[in-house]
């Protein structure tokens, strides 16, 4: 029998059971998590007790729900009755000023002005650019080696993409001296909060003290550039840029210097794991389907056929891309990069006939809808036709591995032109093969392959010419 809740809505609290104090079912969580078996895990739950549930995670009471009207609720439910919720390491380390902690009209405002940068009609005009960071990225570390570590390259090539296109920091040291800071700064995000100069959240924490008067620097020089070009001339060359021109009505700056810095810190995390985890299960796929693989080398040739051996591609190539597209859609409906979204109750809300009591968080196990045999028919099965324009389309909130609502991915056309470039320039220039053939992964919670996806590389004919 159910426990009634007293507080100022009457009525159920949802079943299941809040385990030990504390600890509550956590640890059983976290290993389900990491063997990348939540889906069996809620499964299992959803069972036991129907398709709203709670447990105690990560030492709060938390109501689990289920299903495409599930997602639609959370992802566009008003920020009023759930906010976004990030365990406190997170705030800490990225800066209360980030778009994941903020909600209402600061939401909308910091949002707004990143996806001035961010929205397609403004990217289109920087694929030469990203381009150029593959091929680099292909000849310093794929060119000349017999065995690569897939993984750890595609973190390489994420982080120095979104140095060049957002901040606009062209290769050289100060990358350089960057990207262990932000790596330091990545890890100490998911940790237990205990300050000290060894644990990973004091030096996430120390990195942020180093990465801050770097950025601010960064800020300083970006503005005085502008203020020295003519302003009808500036051509919004790199997010900070952008941020720093975009006006609000009273003309004063739309994101304040700390904002603009909270918020570099927090693309640049949102950004850096989510699209290399794709591209390494995309180099794995591609490994081990030879059909699939085939018929991306046969949509990238096509393009590749039509264009000099080193000539950039452009938005106009991209949009052939279709069908690489499609088994990227496919890689991310089976494995999703992101699997985790919190919110928490700001006050007592009703959902499925049960009570959510205000300050319980809310938890969404958005991707369970990927596997819904109701939804996606076979849904073990790798099946890229799913996503082809005759198809019938996966109804709405059902398919959500960007998010969906106000809250959706922004970096979404970022991250599918930084993929499409890559598939181009690896299938046309390269052939692998696994070490090992189904090596596994553990979600920490992001995906990381056990030894970080190591593959054998052979270059094709045309890059042995290029290197005599
Ligand atoms: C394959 C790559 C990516 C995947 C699968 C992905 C997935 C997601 C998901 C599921 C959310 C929503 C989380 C929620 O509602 O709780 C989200 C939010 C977000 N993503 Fe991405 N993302 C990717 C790449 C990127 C890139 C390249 C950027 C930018 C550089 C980015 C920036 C963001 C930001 C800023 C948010 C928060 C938006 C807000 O709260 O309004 N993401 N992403």
């Amino acid at each position: 029998k159910q426990k009634k809740y007293s507080g100022h809505l009457a009525g159920q609290l949802p079943p299941g059971s809040l385990g030990l104090p504390v600890i509550g079912q956590s640890i059983g969580f976290l290993k389900a998590l990491s063997a990348d078996k939540v889906d069996k895990w809620y499964q299992e739950r959803i069972t036991k007790y129907g398709p709203v549930w709670k447990a105690s995670l990560f030492g709060c009471p938390t109501v689990v729900l289920n299903g495409p009207n599930a997602n639609k609720f959370i992802y566009t439910c008003d920020g009023s009755l759930l906010a976004n919720s990030q365990p406190p390491s997170i705030s800490r380390i990225l800066g209360s000023n980030n778009i994941i902690e903020l909600s209402g009209n600061d939401h909308k405002r910091v949002r707004t002005a990143l996806v001035s940068f961010l929205k397609l009609e403004v990217l289109k005009q920087y694929v030469a650019k990203v381009d150029d960071e593959v091929q680099h990225n292909l000849l310093t570390h794929w060119h000349g080696t017999k065995e690569v570590q897939v993984q750890s390259l595609m973190k390489v090539l994420t982080f120095n993409i979104i140095c060049s296109l957002l901040f606009g920091i062209e290769r050289g040291p100060k990358r350089e001296k960057m990207l262990p800071l932000f790596q330091d700064l990545i890890e100490g995000l998911l940790s237990i909060p205990i300050n000290l100069p060894f644990t990973k959240f004091g030096r996430g924490i120390i990195a942020r003290e180093k990465l801050v008067p770097m950025i601010s620097q960064l800020i300083r020089e970006k503005r005085e550039a502008l203020e020295e070009q003519n302003q009808q001339h500036n051509s919004h060359k790199d997010l900070i840029t952008s941020l720093l021109s975009i006006h609000d009505n009273d003309s004063s700056t739309m994101m304040s210097e700390e904002e603009i810095i909270d918020n570099i810190l927090a693309l640049m995390v949102a950004g850096y794991d989510t699209t290399s985890v794709l591209l390494t299960f995309l180099v794995k796929l591609l490994a081990n389907d030879k059909s699939i693989y085939s018929t991306i080398v046969r949509e990238q040739q096509e393009i590749a056929s039509k264009k000099a051996y080193e000539e950039a591609l452009t938005w106009e190539d991209l949009t052939k891309m279709k069908y690489t597209w499609k088994v990227a859609t496919e890689v991310m409906r089976i494995n999703p990069p992101v699997t985790l979204s919190f919110r928490r109750a700001k006050q007592d809300i009703e959902y499925g006939g049960f009570i959510i009591p205000k300050g319980w968080q809310v938890m969404l196990s958005a991707p369970m809808t990927h596997m819904d045999d109701s939804i996606f028919q076979n849904p073990t099965m790798f099946d890229p036709t799913r996503f082809e324009k005759h198809a019938p389309p996966p109804p709405p909130f059902s398919y959500v591995a960007f998010g969906g609502g106000p809250r959706m991915c922004p970096g979404t056309e970022l991250a599918k032109m930084e993929t499409l470039v890559m598939m181009h320039r690896l299938v046309t220039r390269f052939n692998w093969e696994l070490l090992k053939k189904d090596e596994s992964f553990k979600r920490v919670p992001m995906p990381e392959f056990e030894q970080g996806l190591l593959v054998h590389v052979k270059p094709q004919k045309k890059m042995v010419s290029y290197e005599a």
